[in-house]
C-alpha cells in the first residue's frame, strides 16, 4: 500500500536542529520521518522516542551489515523502540537478513506490530559505472538491484530500498505488495546533489514506489513546510 506522507530525512545535526525544523510544520500534523546515522549517533535512541512521543512514524535508517548474529542482536534492541520500518544492507547476505528479521520479531514487545524490515540493494548515489568498476559486478547496476530484490524476498523481508528507477522492474520480479522505498527525489527545480540516481515524485508514483523519502529539498528549504506541501501533491497527484 503506497504511503502518501514523503517521507522527511532528518539529516540534521542535533535535537535543537529538528525542534527548529519541525516548528516549520502544524503542531498537529503527524509526519513520518526518517532518524538516519547522524542524529542517531549523536542523540541516541532517546531521539526516536521523542519523535514517536510527539506523534510521528519513525523509518530508522542504520542500514545493518555485519554478521548474521551481531545483526540479530542488535534487530532485538532496535525492536523496542516503536520504529515502523528499519533497514540493513542486502549485501549482507540471506543468511544476515534472515536472522534480523529474527531478531525484530522476538525483540517486539508483546502487543506491539513488529517493524517492516527492508534491505537496501544498491545506494542511490551509486553509478551503474561504479557497479561495474568499484564493486566488479559485470552485470552493472540493474541487475544487481533485481538480485539483491530477489534476494531480500527469499529472505522473509518486506521490501527494499532502491531508486524508483528501478521500482517497476523490482515489483514485476517479486510481487505488488514488495515495497519499494525510494529516496533520490527531485523537483524538477531541486539541486541533486550526491545522488546519482533521481526521479520527481509524479514519475516515481508512476513507477510503482510505495515510499518516497526526501532530505535537503525540505530540510534546506526557505519554507520546509511549502517544500514539504509541494512535494507531497505531486506525489500524490494534486496540483501539479
Ligand atoms: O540508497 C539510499 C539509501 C538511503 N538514502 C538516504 O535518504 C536520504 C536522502 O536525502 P536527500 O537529502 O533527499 O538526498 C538520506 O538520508 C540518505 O541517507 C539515500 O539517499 N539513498
Amino acid at each position: 500500500m503506497r504511503e502518501e506522507r514523503p517521507v522527511i530525512a532528518l539529516d540534521l545535526p542535533s535535537k535543537k536542529a529538528i525542534e527548529a525544523f519541525l516548528a516549520h510544520f502544524p503542531s498537529d500534523e503527524s509526519l513520518y520521518v526518517k532518524v538516519g546515522m547522524e542524529i542517531f549517533y549523536q542523540e541516541g535512541p532517546s531521539i526516536v522516542s521523542w519523535l514517536i512521543s510527539e506523534g510521528h512514524d519513525v523509518f530508522l535508517d542504520l542500514k545493518l551489515h555485519d554478521i548474521p548474529n551481531t545483526v540479530y542482536s542488535a534487530m532485538k534492541g532496535i525492536a523496542k523502540l516503536g520504529v515502523s520500518l528499519t533497514n540493513v544492507h542486502a549485501a549482507g547476505g540471506k543468511e544476515m537478513m534472515e536472522m534480523a528479521y529474527k531478531g525484530l520479531q522476538e525483540g517486539t514487545p508483546k502487543g506491539q506490530s513488529v517493524p517492516k524490515l527492508i534491505a537496501v540493494t544498491q545506494l542511490t548515489s551509486t553509478s551503474d559505472e561504479q557497479v561495474k568498476q568499484e564493486q566488479l559486478i559485470s552485470v552493472g547496476l540493474n541487475e544487481s538491484v533485481r538480485h539483491y530484490a530477489v534476494l531480500t524476498q527469499a529472505s522473509g523481508l518486506d521490501g527494499v530500498v532502491c531508486s524508483a528507477h528501478e521500482a517497476k522492474d523490482i515489483k514485476q520480479h517479486t510481487s505488488d505488495d514488495f515495497v519499494c522505498l525510494t529516496p533520490g527525489i527531485r523537483l524538477a527545480s531541486n539541486d541533486v546533489g550526491d545522488q546519482k540516481r533521481v526521479m520527481t515524485p509524479s514519475k516515481a508514483r508512476e513507477n510503482g514506489s510505495t515510499f518516497i523519502v526526501v532530505g535537503r529539498p525540505i530540510t534546506k528549504a526557505e519554507n520546509p513546510y511549502t517544500a514539504y506541501l509541494n512535494i507531497k501533491n505531486e506525489w500524490n497527484g494534486e496540483n501539479h
